[in-house]
């Protein structure tokens, strides 16, 4: 409820507004019995009832108008609710830790920012207004019944009430069976996410109906909840219906006898029991408020949670100072495991010395990817330090490191929309002639001019109209854009050609003049030139040295270097 008023907080004018309008619209309702038993008193005196009618026909009116705006600005409203609902779940979920984007899965999280929110729209608008409005008309109408005939009223609200005890048993299962279905459509989105985002392997391997099952399984659990809220909801609107008969009748049954006993007239009773119709809207409205309020409970959870999921928020502080000429890159005794996992990197130090090239090399799952991403500060190290030019990455926010950096993945994501559109991604204000630049280096300027639409032509969802050396090439040609002070290649070249990886090593050379250039490559063909070259096996440093200090020193680099036919077994 406080998640709800929070949202609510912002528009508590016109939701007050709103309120008002529909107590008007309840008050001139509630005013047209009084009026309807004018009407029939005048008629028993054998008067006119003209003037009386008039006024029933004012409030009918006036009642429906006031309906009308009060639909309108509430609805209004709840599309504000739920437009503030997402943007502040958008602006979290984009900013989302790297170890929290590793352990949940996208389809979920986008169900929360489209259904979840849908269902906190109407808690936060129509559910408060409703209970609010339909507390205040029922009371309203009980005082004047109380006014018409106290008995009567007491007969009334004991009905009521026992049904309503009843209700209090049923409405909290609805927020319950409504929090497992919107966790079910989150598997939906899930499955899907999982199933689209690898169409082609699931085509390949024949996987249609295995995935089919696992999205069929998500829907049919949503189903379920979903029959089970609406079970529990039909059964409040029974209730509520069977409330108003059940009260009609007892009044009738006690008024009557009231009446043949001469204690009330006709016209009190007839009133009384015009009451007793007229609570079947406010009371509605009431159960309604509290069913969608539920529905909403039900899905605030699941929005909550984002809000306490981890965010990446930049520390505000100055950050250390060089102490004189530093090295670009510097690992110092750098520890760090995934979650649940032995050490990835355990004790990890070298240096990669401003200006030329630096390799990792080593075996599969050493631990090249993760350094990398530890120096983006992706994840932090349990212990040691990572420094920048000489300063301690920990003590720059997130953003100031990765404007020093640029990072080419090692499946080179390429973004849905146009080459331009990649390239400037990495630098929006970037002049045509870097892009020419950067393109020329890339030796993608070849592409583009063999394409009728050149820069503007689309690439596909995740780049699939390029081939996988093009996507390289255009991340790596997006990475040079950025000009940084470190450039991140991770496998950048193997999925080059022979004669384009010749290019790309020459594009790389002359990047290196302009920063340093930090390398991992499985093919030691392109790193024989590096400056310096980091073995790494196990989570640790194993040797450090040029191509040829290494092959002569290190036998694991020895046999890497033989496996790919680069020197003969004995290191000739
Ligand atoms: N997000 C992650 N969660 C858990 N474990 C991970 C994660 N990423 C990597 N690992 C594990 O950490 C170890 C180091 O992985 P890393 O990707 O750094 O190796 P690598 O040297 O880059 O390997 P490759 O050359 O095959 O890319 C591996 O054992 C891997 O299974």
């Amino acid at each position: 409820m406080r998640v709800l008023f929070r949202y609510a907080r912002p528009h508590r004018l016109v939701l007050a507004a709103s309120l008002l309008l529909v107590l008007a619209a309840s008050v001139a309702g509630l005013i047209q019995p009084l009026v309807a038993q004018r009407v029939l008193e005048a008629l028993a005196d054998g008067g006119g009832a003209a003037g009386p009618i008039a006024w029933l026909a004012v409030l009918v009116v006036v009642g429906a108008g006031l309906t009308g705006l009060q639909s309108w600005w509430q609805q209004r409203t709840a599309e504000r609710v739920v437009r503030q609902v997402r943007r502040d779940l958008v602006f979290r979920l984009v900013r989302l830790r790297v170890p929290e984007l590793d352990r949940r899965a996208p389809g979920d999280l986008i169900a929360r920012v489209t259904s979840d929110s849908t269902l906190l729209q109407n808690a936060a608008t129509d559910g408060l207004v409703n209970v609010a409005n339909g507390t205040l008309s029922v009371t309203g109408a009980l005082v004047l019944m109380g006014a018409v005939h106290a008995g009567l009223l007491a007969v009334t609200l004991a009905v009521l009430l026992s049904v309503a005890a009843v209700m209090m048993l049923v409405l909290p299962r609805i927020r319950l069976a409504v929090a497992r279905g919107q966790e079910s459509v989150g598997a939906v989105g899930a499955a899907l996410d999982r199933t689209l985002g690898a169409a082609r392997t699931v085509k390949a391997n024949g996987a249609e109906r295995r995935e089919t099952a696992v999205a069929e399984d998500a829907i049919d659990g949503a189903y379920r909840a979903g029959l089970t809220g609406a079970r529990y909801a039909a059964w409040v609107r029974v209730l509520s219906g069977v409330s108003i008969q059940a009260a009609f009748l007892a009044v009738l049954g006690v008024g009557g006898a009231l009446v043949a006993a001469g204690d009330l007239t006709t016209p009190a009773l007839i009133a009384f029991l015009l009451y007793v119709f007229y609570l079947a809207s406010p009371i509605g409205s009431l159960v309604a408020g509290l069913s969608t309020l539920q529905l909403g409970l039900g899905a605030v959870g699941r929005i909550e949670e984002v809000g306490r999921m981890p965010v990446e928020e930049d520390v505000d502080r100055a950050p250390e100072r060089a102490a004189g000429p530093a090295p670009a890159v510097e690992f110092d005794d750098v520890w760090f495991s995934y979650p649940d996992r032995a050490p990835a990197l355990g004790g990890v130090s070298f240096t990669a010395p401003a200006g030329g090239q630096t390799a990792l090399v080593g075996l599969s799952g050493a631990g090249k990817t993760t350094t990398f991403a530890l120096l983006q500060r992706f994840y932090e190290p349990a212990a040691g330090r990572i420094r920048i030019g000489g300063v301690d990455i920990a003590t720059l926010d997130r953003a100031q490191v990765r404007r020093r950096i640029a990072y080419v993945e090692q499946d080179s994501p390429v973004m849905a929309g146009t080459l331009e559109e990649n390239l400037r991604y990495a630098q929006p204000d970037a002049s045509a002639e870097d892009i020419a630049e950067a393109l020329r280096l890339t030796r993608l300027d070849e592409l583009v001019a063999r394409l009728p639409e050149g820069l503007r032509t689309p690439v596909g969802t995740r780049g699939v109209a390029l081939s996988g050396g093009e996507r390289q090439r255009l991340a790596i040609a997006r990475a040079l854009l950025r000009r940084p002070e470190v450039l991140l290649l991770d496998e950048a070249t193997a999925q080059l050609d022979a004669r384009n990886e010749q290019a790309l090593r020459e594009a790389v050379d002359s990047v290196s003049r302009r920063c340093t250039v930090v390398l991992i490559a499985h093919r030691l063909s392109t790193v024989t030139e590096a400056d310096r070259i980091v073995v790494l096996e196990h989570g640790r440093v194993r040797a450090v040295g040029s191509h040829r200090e290494l092959v002569a020193s290190d036998v694991l680099y020895r046999e890497l270097a033989a496996s790919q036919l680069l020197v003969g077994e004995e290191g000739a």
